[in-house]
């Protein structure tokens, strides 16, 4: 069976995506594994199947906004699924608007489903902005240890819709040292894993409003991603809630680039939103 395939990437966190428009493409860990090996297969950090979401396993979201006809259906490199992902969702967007699957009219709102809920998407003059929702701290604090640094750190775990444990390292030096590659060890262990983001203060923190950090990320069912925009979010949340200091502009660096994070009030909560760019590279065709 041939499958046409398009690759993306926002900010260096690349995905192969897939039209499943009805959702019955039935493809096995290890055949998604293989697709995002780099060596093997065509080389990504995840796969998401392109899916129309009344054909899905998040059907239901449509009782509540009925206008959210794309799910997201994402996978980990490893062919684990995964709630959400901050960067696959800006490329999802790009995705669907560039092949005329949907569209942004003046500044009106995308929503898409995912399986941690609606996520509503927005245009910007250089990308997308993406609502990500209500957060929560979760599991309260870890220790992590991983390879380059010496004894064990406190982390803080926040849920985004998919799982974080956050932890602040004193400076460049020691986030330029990590060997992430191996995946760091958490105590206790969260039942269903984590994505573990490193984080810096950058000096000057705060220019012209907006607090700037340095991030390096270990993603669950990954590895170490140039890029996780989830975990950007995480990073942001975790420093200020450490900092108490109601900043709520944000720039995040990581080796891929740099997202923008903004906390906002809503009827509903606390919300938090990032933005960043969003590419397609290439299309190909591939069988298994
Ligand atoms: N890269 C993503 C997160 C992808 C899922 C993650 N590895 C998980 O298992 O939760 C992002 O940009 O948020």
């Amino acid at each position: 069976m041939n499958i046409e395939f398009t690759k993306g990437h926002g900010t260096g966190n690349d995905f192969v995506m897939i039209n499943d428009f009805d959702g019955v493409m039935d493809l096995s860990e290890e055949a998604i594994a293989q697709i995002c090996d780099r060596h093997f297969g065509i080389g990504a950090d995840g796969l998401i199947f392109v899916t129309r979401t009344e054909n899905s396993e998040v059907a239901h979201l449509l009782n509540d906004e009925p206008a959210a006809e794309w799910f997201m259906d994402y996978r980990n490199a490893d062919g684990s699924k995964a709630e959400m992902c901050g960067n696959g969702i800006r490329v999802f967007a790009r995705y669907l608007i560039t092949r005329g699957l949907s569209e942004i009219v003046d500044g009106s709102t995308l929503p898409i489903a995912t399986r941690a809920g609606i996520k509503d998407v927005t245009a910007t003059a250089t990308g997308f902005a993406v609502d990500l929702g209500r957060w929560k701290v979760d599991g309260g604090e870890f220790l992590v240890r991983t390879s380059g640094l010496s004894v064990a750190r406190p982390g803080l775990g926040l849920n985004l819709g998919n799982p974080h444990v956050v932890v602040a390292l004193a400076d460049m030096a020691e986030l330029e040292g990590l060997q992430l590659h191996l995946a760091p060890t958490l105590e206790p262990a969260p039942r269903s894993g984590a994505n573990v983001e490193f984080v810096v203060l950058d000096d000057p923190l705060i220019t012209q409003g907006v607090a700037s950090i340095s991030m390096r990320v270990h993603e669950r069912g990954v590895g170490e991603t140039l890029s996780c925009g989830t975990g950007i979010a995480a990073a942001a949340l975790a420093i200020r809630h450490w900092a108490d200091n109601g900043q709520n502009f944000w720039r995040v660096k990581v080796p891929g680039g740099e997202v923008g994070v903004r906390m906002f009030p809503t009827q509903d909560g606390e919300h938090v939103a990032i933005s960043g760019p969003a590419e397609l590279t290439f299309t190909g065709t591939f069988s298994l």
